[in-house]
């Protein structure tokens, strides 16, 4: 998988170099580009930004630099095109849906905005040769792309086949499709049995894998209806039994 993200400034994504993603780029699973936008000026003062048409507040995102990076990035002579995705507040609430749709991608472009975003032509003009979206992270405001950029490419790359190493599986992660979906995680517990005078659950010393299954099962219903109500809605009746209704 191409991941190409272009930025004023690709120190941001020095944390892909670590972990997960810098074992998965070593292993040549994701192949990851950062662009610095200013290379896509052509002034003393490599200049990205101008007040905006109609005035207001801030600075707006020129279109010249971006025009010239699209096309250096993803050129429309190329064979494959690209996913445009721009992070910005008023977009399309990225969820692990999206995240999963992303991951069966060969290449994504992270455009990241600053200031007061980018100029809306550069949207049209690139939505004439590839598929352009704005995601948003939630309903709080950022002070550019590069943060939610960063979360997009962690959810995205936790589900490339091979990139979390030796975890079975991501399909009982929250959220990840299935018969309990919305689902919120359940607590975790490891060594040591007790740890200043609390004892992990009896049950998962059992060795009882239908009683631990139905105990984390309940656990995940309750911190679900405690946290996030409006999941449970979601849910299909059918998947739930009769003990679950009592939770
Ligand atoms: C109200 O209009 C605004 C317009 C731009 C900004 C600052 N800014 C510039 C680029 C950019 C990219 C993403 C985001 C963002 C995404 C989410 N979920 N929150 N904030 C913010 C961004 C602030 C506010």
């Amino acid at each position: 998988m191409r991941l190409d993200i272009i930025t004023i400034f690709p120190e941001y994504f020095a944390p892909l170099e670590v972990s997960l993603l810098g074992k998965a780029r070593r292993a040549g699973l994701l192949d990851v580009s950062v662009h610095d936008l200013r290379s896509w000026t052509h002034d003393r003062h490599r200049t990205v930004d101008d007040t905006p048409y109609g005035g207001g507040p801030g600075m707006v995102m020129k279109p010249e630099p971006w025009g010239e990076a699209l096309d250096a990035v993803a050129p429309p002579t190329a064979e494959a095109t690209p996913r445009l995705v721009v992070p910005t507040p008023s977009g399309r609430p990225f969820t692990q849906a999206m995240a999963a749709e992303y991951a069966a991608r060969p290449w994504l472009v992270f455009a990241c905005g600053r200031y007061e975003g980018i100029d809306r032509r550069v949207y049209d003009e690139a939505a004439t040769r590839m598929p352009v979206d704005e995601v948003s992270l939630g309903d709080f405001v950022l002070a550019g792309g590069e943060v939610a950029v960063l979360v997009m490419i962690e959810a995205i790359s936790r589900l490339v086949p091979g990139v979390l190493g030796n975890r079975e599986s991501v399909t009982d992660d929250s959220f990840a499709p299935g018969a309990m979906e919305s689902l919120l995680e359940g607590p975790v517990y490891t060594k040591p049995p007790v740890w200043r005078e609390r004892a992990v659950p009896d049950v998962l010393l059992s060795g009882h894998h239908g009683a631990i299954a139905r105990w984390r099962r309940d656990e995940a219903l309750r911190r679900t209806a405690a946290h996030r109500p409006e999941l449970l809605a979601r849910l299909d009746p059918a998947a739930l039994d009769k003990h679950d209704r009592k939770v």
